[in-house]
């Protein structure tokens, strides 16, 4: 495995969070969710970054924090109303992103028809990988992503099943929010989302490319 990059600049900018839900079937089945004819989008903050070796925390008004595994892209340049032929061209390159989730918070916004927020956008809510550079990734399309928790596979996925492609859903957001040069678009969870606990070991990479790790604690505020 060639070495990944140090922690990019991108992530010392602390940019912009803006994650796809639903953009795998097997997903969408797993929690019983209808298929999107759209993208379906939510934000994360920028204190929500956890780069490589640093904590996802634990919510203390959540008893079920799942991981979500997910394919992260970097801009690279700012893209406002891109058309999709020239949405790549706004790519610096890609990470391995936890989209961490209060599950049980998250069902409670559904049931009263509240947005994520309180589910989604927690401190250190989304551990990051080092930047892997778009050169060494021919095709954002095939790859597989992988992840263990206290050295078990928990959930695995390959990026060819996303629904939405990844030129499709830049220009769809650039059409409703401008995209600035290091903002991370999360590009949705396959199947296999599952809880994890106060001090689980979680490891998940994209294979061939880059690797992290990340403690679960709980959260002291
Ligand atoms: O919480 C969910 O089920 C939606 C989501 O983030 C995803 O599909 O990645
Ligand atoms: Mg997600």
């Amino acid at each position: 495995m060639a070495a990944p990059q140090p922690l990019s600049r991108f992530w010392e900018w602390g940019k912009n969070i803006v994650c796809v839900g639903r953009n795998y079937a097997d997903h969408a089945r797993e929690m019983r969710s209808a298929l999107p004819r759209e993208p379906l989008l939510f934000l994360k903050p920028s204190s929500a970054y956890a780069p490589d070796g640093a904590p996802a925390l634990l919510p203390a008004y959540s008893r079920e924090l799942h991981h979500e595994l997910e394919l992260g892209v970097v801009l690279g340049r700012r893209a406002r109303a891109v058309p999709e032929a020239a949405a790549m061209d706004c790519v610096a390159g890609y990470a391995l992103c936890l989209d961490m989730t209060a599950r049980d918070v998250q069902a409670e916004c559904k049931r009263q028809g509240l947005p994520w927020t309180l589910a989604k956008a927690f401190t250190a809510s989304c551990p990051v990988s080092a930047f892997v550079p778009r050169d060494r990734v021919p095709d954002p399309h095939r790859l597989k992503l992988w992840l263990r928790v206290n050295g078990e596979l928990r959930q695995e996925g390959d990026t060819s099943a996303m629904i939405f492609s990844i030129p499709y859903i830049i220009s769809y957001i650039s059409g409703i929010m401008t995209l600035e040069e290091g903002d991370l678009i999360l590009t949705g969870t396959p199947k296999g989302v599952g809880p994890v606990q106060e001090n689980d070991e979680m490891e998940a990479g994209i294979k061939g490319l880059v690797s992290m790790r990340c403690r679960v604690e709980r959260a002291r505020l």
